[in-house]
């Protein structure tokens, strides 16, 4: 049996392939089509679980073997912190984002420690009006007397009001303040929305910088608590946000945004002024306050709160900021844009041709001003509160940026009680005098300006720019209606008056920056043409427009201060290089001091810039080596203003202490072999005048000018110097040492006013 299985199983062993192989024949296309399909059907669910992984990986940030790095998902999803607290870019390839999940950085204390720790709240505003600052100024009173009412009221301290027009930006915005120890800060922003230029263009345009500033860190404000803005507009003219409807403050609220990383405390809230701006301000603070009390909790802002955001807002800021640069400014509803192309094409056809405006970009130097985009919009639109403000001052308002006034010495002249101080240092009589600016913005906001917060201020031209024939003939034509109002005033003498019929001289010194103005050479020869002599003021602060002046009759550089430090605290620039741009007018102006009579104006603010800078000065002397120093005390507008700004009688030096700098100034010059001397003085308007003793001539001083010299001199086409057309020597009156007033002119004191301040 064992034999007789054994055979078979050989038989069939050995009949085997063959039976494979019968099988195969039989079965093999069934068989081949089987497999391809499972093969088929494996390869196509490979392919779709890797789909589903990526997909996956791209939605949610997972834990991940590779290491304990965190993603902030506060950031935005093309941003990351590093591991040193930097932004880093994404890499390119597949993004993988690994760690574990944090609280959002809105969502944390930023370190607050309830135990220890403080929370300063700051409440910041702008306001042309007024309606904002009383706002603002009562919400701090309320946020004050509610934190009193809390469990624990000392942890929330007493709020700041503050005034955007006035603090130094960079203190609050490139990094919060320093502070006390365990003080953390908590910003609130209440803001009006304005389409025309006002400081808080300027606020907006430095936030943006600072953002995109490689120095600084994009969000250097992120150790603040958190921060809310405020908005208030005018449905009835805005009626929607598209249109306007407090558009700048959700551009604050955007850039405050980046800045802190995010820490958005509340929602942008925004109130009409025609209606609920109540009851939206009343929700905007019910809801701060909650806020405050979660930080003081130590929950930070508070998980759930309406405006911490959501995932997507990053990305619409990112994505409006991209948008930014080809975004069109906000129009009132109505006015097309076709309109606005027509305007542009009409703004300057000075001379019979036609050129379009030019927008000129002064944040630059080393090259040529560049032209940057075209613009329609007005400096100073006739329903702004710039124009309502100037106009009630007594200026008249030419075209949409220039400007013209009758200064006090040109009354007082006219009715025989005396000149300014240049008729004694330059024999400019003051009733021949126009007293005008091509330019009302300016790019400094310095502290003795009286035009704070309502003053257009920029680094660049952005406004429509009239042609230089139509201010011309708007200057004089308003300055010969003021001449004309004059006529009844008691003690004009008729002579004076018929003589002030004819302009003489042009001081482009008013406010604001002549050389702003694109077009300040054509303006210039239009002066020059009907034998106006040309006295220009400038800030320092525009070289390349400097570099490219043309002649004028005589050249001022604004001196406010002999150091950058004292510089910037006096003057407030826009320009984050103001220094350099400083130093390298006074360059231009050493190189032009054989082409032109240059002069360093000093304008002394007592607390500001006298005390121990005569050494500072003599060392800016030194380097732009000028004909002529001009020392002036500081003129004490006296509105609310300047006091404002700080500034009050206490900072009007007495005469004798400018005459006390002018010793120690020609001392630091002597000491380094600087040739000037003390030419002439105007007690009257506490101003002292030394040259250069190029222009003391044998022995005797000739500070005065020959004007019809300096017109024949252009007239010729030959180049000139400042000798070329030195006048007369200076009266034995206007010298130093006799007091600087004309004999011949009847002295007047104003009634309860200090006789020593001066204007010019
Ligand atoms: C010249 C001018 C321009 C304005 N532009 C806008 C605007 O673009 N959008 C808006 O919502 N409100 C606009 N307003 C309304 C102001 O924002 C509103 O009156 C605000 O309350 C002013 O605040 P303030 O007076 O405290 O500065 C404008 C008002 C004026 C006088
Ligand atoms: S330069 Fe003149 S106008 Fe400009 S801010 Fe200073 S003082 Fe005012």
């Amino acid at each position: 049996m064992a034999e007789n299985s054994s055979s078979l199983s050989s038989v069939r062993w050995e009949t085997l392939p063959a039976e494979v192989l019968q099988i195969w024949h039989q079965y093999r296309t069934p068989i081949i089509v089987s497999l391809t399909v499972i093969l088929v059907a494996l390869r196509t669910l490979h392919i779709l679980r890797n789909r589903n992984k990526q997909e996956l990986d791209r939605k949610l940030p997972l834990l991940s073997s590779a290491g304990p790095k965190s993603v902030d998902t506060n950031r935005t999803s093309s941003e990351r912190v590093g591991e040193n607290g930097n932004t880093e870019k994404p890499q390119s390839g597949p993004k993988r984002i690994v760690g574990k999940k944090l609280a959002r950085a809105s969502m944390i204390s930023a370190g607050f420690s309830p135990a220890t720790d403080k929370i300063q709240p700051l409440v910041f505003f702008s306001s042309l009006g007024g309606m904002t600052e009383a706002l603002a100024t009562k919400l701090s009173q309320e946020l004050d007397v509610w934190s009193e009412t809390l469990e624990d009221p000392s942890t929330i301290l007493k709020s700041s009001l503050l005034d955007l027009s006035y603090i130094e930006q960079d203190d609050y915005f490139v990094s919060p303040p320093k502070g006390e120890p365990n003080t953390s800060y908590f910003y609130l922003l209440l803001v009006p929305t304005y389409n025309i230029d006002t400081t808080l263009n300027n606020f907006l345009e430095n936030l943006k910088e600072t953002h995109h500033d490689f120095r600084i860190d994009t969000a250097p404000l992120a150790r603040l608590l958190g921060f809310s803005v405020f908005g208030f507009g005018d449905k009835e003219g805005w009626p929607t946000e598209d249109e306007g409807f407090c558009s700048q403050a959700a551009e604050v609220d955007k850039w405050m945004a980046k800045l802190t990383a995010r820490k958005r405390a509340f929602p942008l809230g925004m109130g009409d002024i025609k209606s609920d701006w109540k009851t939206r301000l009343a929700e905007w603070q019910d809801g701060l306050q909650n806020v405050l009390l979660e930080i003081q909790k130590g929950n930070g802002l508070g998980e759930g709160v309406p405006g911490s955001g959501d995932a997507e807002e990053s990305d619409v800021e990112e994505e409006e900021e991209e948008l930014d640069s080809k975004k069109v400014p906000k129009k009132k509803a109505g006015k097309s844009t076709l309109d606005d192309v027509e305007d542009l094409g009409g703004s300057y056809r000075g001379s019979g041709e036609s050129t379009g405006p030019l927008a000129i970009d002064f944040t630059t130097y080393g090259s040529k001003a560049k032209t940057v985009e075209n613009t329609s919009r007005e400096m100073v639109p006739k329903t702004s509160p710039t124009y309502a403000s100037l106009t009630k001052q007594g200026y008249t308002i030419v075209g949409s940026h220039s400007g013209v006034k009758i200064c006090r010495w040109t009354k007082s002249a006219l009715r025989g009680r005396g000149s300014c101080y240049k008729y004694s240092f330059y024999g400019i009589k003051s009733h021949l005098c126009m007293e005008t600016t091509p330019s009302l913005s300016c790019s400094n906001k310095c502290v003795f300006c009286w035009r704070h917060g309502t003053n257009p201020v920029g680094t660049t031209w952005r406004w429509k720019v009239d042609p230089p024939d139509l201010i011309f003939n708007g200057v004089k034509e308003g300055h010969y209606k003021k001449i004309k109002m004059l006529k009844g005033v008691p003690g004009v003498r008729a002579e004076r008056f018929a003589e002030a019929m004819q302009i003489r001289h042009c001081a482009l010194s008013l406010v604001g920056e002549p050389i702003f103005y694109p077009h300040i050479n054509e303006f210039l020869a239009m002066l020059h043409k009907e034998r106006i002599s040309s006295f220009l003021v400038c800030n320092a602060q525009h070289p390349d427009e400097l570099a490219a002046l043309d002649h004028v009759t005589q050249l001022y550089v604004s001196i406010d201060a002999s150091n950058k430090d004292s510089l910037k605290k006096i003057d407030r620039p826009l320009h984050r290089d103001f220094w350099e741009r400083f130093l390298r007018c006074l360059d231009i102006l050493r190189e032009k001091r054989f082409q032109q009579r240059t002069v360093f104006r000093l304008t002394l603010v007592k607390g500001f810039n006298i005390e121990d800078e005569a050494e500072g000065y003599a060392e800016l002397v030194a380097r732009g080596l000028p004909c002529f120093i001009e020392v002036k005390g500081v003129t004490f507008c006296g509105t609310s203003t300047s006091a404002g700004a700080g500034l009050t009688m206490q900072n009007v030096p007495f005469y004798e202490e400018v005459c006390e700098f002018v010793h120690a100034l020609v001392a630091a010059l002597e000491r380094r072999g600087l040739e000037y001397g003390i030419a002439a003085e105007h007690a009257h308007s506490c101003c002292v005048l030394l040259g250069s003793t190029r222009f003391k001539i044998e022995g005797k001083w000739h500070t005065l000018i020959g004007y019809e010299k300096f017109f024949e001199c252009l007239e010729s086409g030959e180049e000139f110097g400042p000798e070329d057309y030195v006048g007369e020597p200076t009266p034995e009156w206007a010298l130093w040492g006799n007091g600087g007033f004309d004999p011949r002119d009847e002295r007047f004191y104003r009634k309860g006013k200090k006789a020593v301040t001066c204007d010019g």
